[in-house]
């Protein structure tokens, strides 16, 4: 299958300025050539397929931005290689724009004090889009997204929820082949955050518009990508499905038991999971799910107990990201490289 994106041994540094101080500092920092050296990006390589919705997350920090720079043609790697539909991003950034579409949930790329389809025009003339693949395009936006609610706003009015339709209506008017998201639900309410996933997940499924999602919201990952790419230090730390995440660091699972009063005095026997947690008859047992199924344990415990409630609780996807972000940090300061150059 195509590759719409192909990154390798990308990589991006960054200098900073080491400030001098003391007497006249601030006159002394125009002449100042003291820099360290910060590797934003540390020589990642992925590709991404035609008509994938990638998962794209990282603590703050972790260098999500400036890949998805590099790859939307904003920054200039300091090495490696990246072509988005066969094009090298900061090479060819104005053909490259055609293929792409990229919505920022921090900041509109519509104009603050015009209305929203005054913004639409301006990029229809922008990005030459033939005017029956606008109407077409605008038609299906604005019954999917309802922008007949706000269309004739100025942006500046908008609520959150509204901007971020616009902005993702505004980003594929002119048909593109694939779309950045950073962050595109950032700050809306959960009936909103809803709206914009299903409108995501038909631009993908139906129009095959591969997908780049970066985002801190997990559900956002669970209910719209197969694939997640993991970021930190500026290294991929995991690619592959939210399935295999689960089972290779998902540990234990969790059966959740209410007995028959009166029988909590008789001591669980199981060799296979420990007690967790215990509240009135409902006990919390922790199991390896490798070791011992759910249903096994059921029968031993209905061996000497009557069940009266069970549940099985998966784990969730939140806690595995978080325990591989503080691993990935310890290693991360273990390997802290930073040059001081003085230049
Ligand atoms: N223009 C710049 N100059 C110097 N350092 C930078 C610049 N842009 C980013 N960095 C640094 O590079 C690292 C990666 O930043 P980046 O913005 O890519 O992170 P991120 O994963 O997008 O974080 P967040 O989730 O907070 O948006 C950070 O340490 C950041 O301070």
């Amino acid at each position: 299958m195509e590759h719409v994106i192909e990154v390798r041994e990308l990589r991006k540094e960054f200098k900073r300025l080491i400030p001098k101080e003391g007497f006249l500092s601030s006159i002394r920092n125009l002449w100042n050539t003291n820099y360290t050296v910060h590797t934003a990006v540390d020589n990642i390589s992925f590709q991404v397929k035609k008509g994938e919705l990638v998962g794209y997350i990282g603590p703050n920090g972790a260098g999500k931005s400036t890949s998805i720079k590099m790859l939307t043609g904003i920054l200039v790697p300091t090495s490696g290689e990246v072509k988005v539909a066969g094009r090298v991003p900061y090479l060819e950034r104005k053909e490259h724009a055609k293929n792409i579409g990229v919505v920022f949930g921090q900041k509109t790329q519509l104009w603050w004090d015009i209305p929203v389809i005054e913004s639409f025009r301006v990029l229809k003339t922008i990005y030459k889009i033939p005017p029956t693949v606008y109407k077409k395009n605008l038609d299906l936006f604005r019954e999917l997204l309802d922008l007949h609610e706000f269309e004739h706003q100025p942006v500046r009015q908008l609520s959150l929820g509204q901007r971020m339709r616009a902005d993702l209506a505004a980003a594929l008017l002119h048909d593109p082949q694939i779309l950045f998201l950073d962050e595109p639900t950032i700050g809306v309410d959960v009936l909103a955050k809803e709206r914009l996933r299903a409108f995501i997940r038909e631009i993908n499924r139906e129009r095959g518009v591969t997908v780049l999602l970066t985002t801190h919201d997990m559900t956002d990952i669970e209910k719209l990508c197969n694939r997640m790419m993991i970021i930190d230090g500026g290294r991929i730390l995991y690619d592959g499905s939210i399935d295999d995440l689960k089972k290779r660091f998902g540990g234990e699972r969790t059966l959740i038991v209410e007995l028959d009063e009166g029988q909590l005095a008789q001591p669980l026997d199981l060799p296979h999971a420990r007690i967790t947690r215990q509240e009135g008859r409902r006990m919390w047992l922790a199991f390896d799910k490798d070791l011992v199924t759910a249903s096994e344990l059921m029968l031993q415990i209905a061996q000497h107990h009557t069940i009266r409630d069970v549940t099985v609780e998966e784990p969730e996807i939140e806690a595995i990201v978080r325990q591989i972000y503080e691993q990935g940090l310890n290693e991360k300061e273990e390997r802290e490289r930073v040059a001081v150059l003085d230049i």
